[in-house]
């Protein structure tokens, strides 16, 4: 079922942490709450999850208002970053928790408990102790437990953020896979744009307890609407510039004193605006390109990164932009060249300032 959020408001004390917040996440969706630390998206999860109450507002699962419901009536399964498995229960009394709680009894519960560890690829770990397992082991165990009592969402706190980076990207297929299969509309909370991107049906950017933008993973990376989110998702050089209108759809804007054109992403007039470029879509060359519009700048400074390379290049007043080379002889440019930036006015997007 789908969640729906409509002007909701949550306080700690004096301090409003989130204010007349609406939002729908369809019904199978996974949906992911991403920003930086102190935002407000644990707070929005666990107020969700009834751990902490709306002050003002309405919480609705698939029509029916949950707001005042304590969270064991919620119908939700629980995935946290440390794991909150109980450490004096077997891995299989862990599992069965949420079952028993409700009533469950007999052989129906253990078949429950082992089907749903045997999906995690833990069949084998039934009567160990939590302390036993390893990290993603533990919190396949967790998964397994929220999954277990068939919930109607799925909310998960920064779940991958305790693990190291392989391991994050096995768990990460693991969940996607079981969300799926269950088809089980999920909330999933992280810092890591990454997870972000590579999980998510829908996102929706938060900034001082607003969504500052919803959208797909492809939405939010190439249409950024504010500058916070072309900056949190992605690397992106943004400077302000004066803007004109051209008779095309595109603008006419002036960087470092060079004329270019780029896409009118201002939603209304306005005489200044933000340029916002992708340093994957900005591409060196020793000469400018005939066709394609360019900018003069001189080489920083390099990075090579393997299977690419990063530059940090000066163009003139100052203006420092980075630019990222994939492909052959990507880090043949040396501290100190003049070069060419060009780019293409698709990838070149002003938003307001
Ligand atoms: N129990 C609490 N009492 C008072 N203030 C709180 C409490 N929990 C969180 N806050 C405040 O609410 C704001 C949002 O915190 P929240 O934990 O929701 O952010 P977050 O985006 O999840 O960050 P993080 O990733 O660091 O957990 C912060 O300013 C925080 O200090």
């Amino acid at each position: 079922m789908g969640i729906a959020i409509s002007n909701l408001s949550v306080k700690y004390g004096a301090e409003t942490v989130i204010s007349g917040l609406s939002l729908d996440v369809p019904e199978g969706c996974f949906f992911t709450l991403l920003g930086p630390s102190g935002c407000g998206k644990t707070t929005l999860l666990r107020t969700i999850a009834g751990f902490a109450p709306a002050s003002g507002g309405q919480i609705r699962f698939g029509g029916r208002d949950v707001t005042e419901l304590p969270p064991h009536k919620r119908a939700i399964g629980m995935v946290f970053q440390d794991y909150a498995l109980f450490p004096d229960k077997t891995v299989a009394d862990n599992v069965a928790y949420g079952l028993r709680a409700r009533g469950e009894k007999g052989p129906g519960v253990e078949q429950k408990v082992k089907a749903a560890l045997e999906r995690v690829g833990l069949g084998h770990v039934l009567s160990r102790h939590p302390a036993a397992l390893s990290g993603g082991q533990r919190q396949r165990v967790a998964l397994a437990r929220a999954l277990v009592i068939k919930p109607a969402v799925l909310l998960m706190d920064e779940p991958l953020s305790n693990l190291d980076a392989k391991l994050r990207v096995q768990i990460r297929e693991t969940i996607i896979e079981l969300q799926r299969e269950a088809n089980i509309t999920t909330v999933f909370v992280t810092h890591d744009q990454e997870e972000a991107l590579s999980m998510s049906d829908l996102i929706g950017v938060m900034n001082k307890g607003k969504v500052e933008q919803l959208g797909s993973p492809q939405q939010i990376y190439a249409t950024p609407r504010t500058g916070y989110v072309a900056d949190f998702v992605g690397a992106a050089n943004r400077t302000e510039v004066p803007v004109r209108p051209t008779a095309s759809g595109l603008v006419e804007v002036e960087v470092a004193g060079t004329r270019l054109v780029a896409t009118d992403a201002l939603e209304g007039p306005a005489d200044k605006g933000l340029l916002v470029l992708r340093p994957e879509d900005l591409a060196i060359s020793a000469a400018p390109v005939a066709g394609r519009q360019s900018l003069p700048a001189t080489v920083r400074s390099r990075q090579y990164l393997g299977s690419r390379t990063s530059y940090s290049v000066e163009c003139a007043g100052g203006l420092v932009l980075n630019a990222e080379m994939h492909g052959a002889g990507h880090d043949a440019f040396q501290p100190g060249t003049a070069i060419h930036l060009g780019f293409d006015p698709a990838a070149a997007r002003v938003i307001r300032a």
